[in-house]
């Protein structure tokens, strides 16, 4: 008998607790994020939301300009009757206003070529640029940049020890791969991948960004969640080739930024074809199509398709990216077109 009666009253306090869990989201959903014209919960900028007795708990992944949230989502919580105080815990990169992820579904798309010539296009439009690399199982920002293997400083400061990025073409740049030893795999797994990849989003002593891009690693493994569950990712760009096969990964990919609400931007078609040099004709190589058909079942733009160009490979070899060493290239264009489009999603170029 007692038994039924404290089994039906958890039932009745979970009840509760969802309810409550629901007004509380409705609430939040009025918040609107300003640049985005989104509502906080829409952009993935609330997690973790726990109601426990008559107090409210969540996490709040910002930009280090949006501030401003934490009050306002007190002041609009305060006019709850049930709660008596709510805990905000912020979880922002100290100067960094967007952080955005560059992701792909699988390995060789030019997802971190990509990376490389978006940070470097941004660059030349005046903004400050930081990149992450966060591959772990193919770190290769560095040589794409032209830096070797570097040390890695670690300054003090005032909330602890930081890694100093170092600088490059104007880009700040962290990556695994600098800890790693040449040639040798990196073989991190679980708790060891969980602390290293925590420690590189939280222990970086980045200064005054405008954007940070992170690189991940392909795919959907742990390293990849992660990243995506413990940044303020504002928002995530997808790279893919143009054939069927490379799309199927991307929407097993998609599946994991939804999971966490964070907004996917838009699509990236790279390698979209192949452009003849004497009469400029253009041939899809490994297909056509797959780009705009992922856009349009994403509801995402197509920020761009960027074509095969022997330059791209050759300069991420020799640490020279397109969008810097080839300025007036098709390829280079794109790029251009692709940081154009994300200012003006962000208005974060204030310089
Ligand atoms: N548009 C392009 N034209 C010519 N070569 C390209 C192009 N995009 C990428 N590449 C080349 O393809 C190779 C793979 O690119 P990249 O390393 O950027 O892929 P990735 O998706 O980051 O791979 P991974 O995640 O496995 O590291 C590189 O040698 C790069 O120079």
């Amino acid at each position: 008998m007692s038994n039924n009666h404290s089994c039906s009253q958890r039932l009745e306090d979970t009840a509760q607790s969802e309810s409550r869990k629901q007004e509380v989201v409705q609430l939040l959903k009025q918040i609107i994020e300003p640049t985005l014209k989104n509502d906080i919960v829409s952009l993935g900028m609330v997690r973790n939301l726990r109601i426990v007795d008559d107090y409210i708990y969540l996490r709040l992944y910002i930009g280090s300009h949006q501030q401003q949230l934490q009050t306002e989502i007190q002041s609009k919580l305060s006019s709850i009757s049930w709660c008596k105080k709510t805990y905000i815990q912020v979880c922002t990169i100290p100067g960094v206003r967007i952080t955005l992820a560059v992701s792909s579904g699988k390995g060789g798309v030019g997802k971190s070529t990509t990376a490389v010539n978006i940070a470097a296009a941004l660059k030349l439009q005046g903004a400050k640029v930081g990149l992450l690399d966060a591959d772990v199982y193919g770190p290769n920002l560095p040589q794409m940049l032209g830096l070797g293997q570097a040390d890695i400083q670690v300054i003090h400061t005032a909330t602890g020890d930081k890694f100093l990025p170092l600088e490059v073409q104007g880009i700040k740049l962290m990556s695994v791969g600098l800890l790693a030893e040449v040639n040798r795999p990196l073989a991190w797994r679980g708790p060891v991948l969980h602390k290293i990849i925590t420690q590189f989003l939280q222990d970086v002593e980045w200064g005054e960004l405008d954007y940070l891009l992170i690189d991940l690693p392909p795919g959907t493994g742990d390293a990849q969640i992660t990243i995506i569950q413990e940044s303020p990712i504002c928002g995530v760009i997808l790279v893919t080739t143009p054939q069927q096969v490379a799309i199927a990964d991307v929407r097993r990919n998609i599946y994991m930024f939804r999971q966490v609400g964070v907004p996917v931007l838009g699509i990236i078609e790279n390698m979209s074809y192949l452009i003849c040099g004497d009469c400029g004709s253009r041939t899809p190589i490994f297909g056509s199509g797959g780009g705009e058909q992922l856009a349009a079942e994403l509801q995402a733009p197509l920020l761009g398709q960027i074509p095969i160009d022997p330059y791209i490979c050759s300069g991420g070899d020799i640490g020279n990216p397109i969008a810097i060493g080839d300025r007036t290239s098709p390829a280079s264009e794109v790029f251009v077109k692709i940081v154009t489009a994300l200012e003006g999603t962000f208005s974060a170029n204030c310089s």
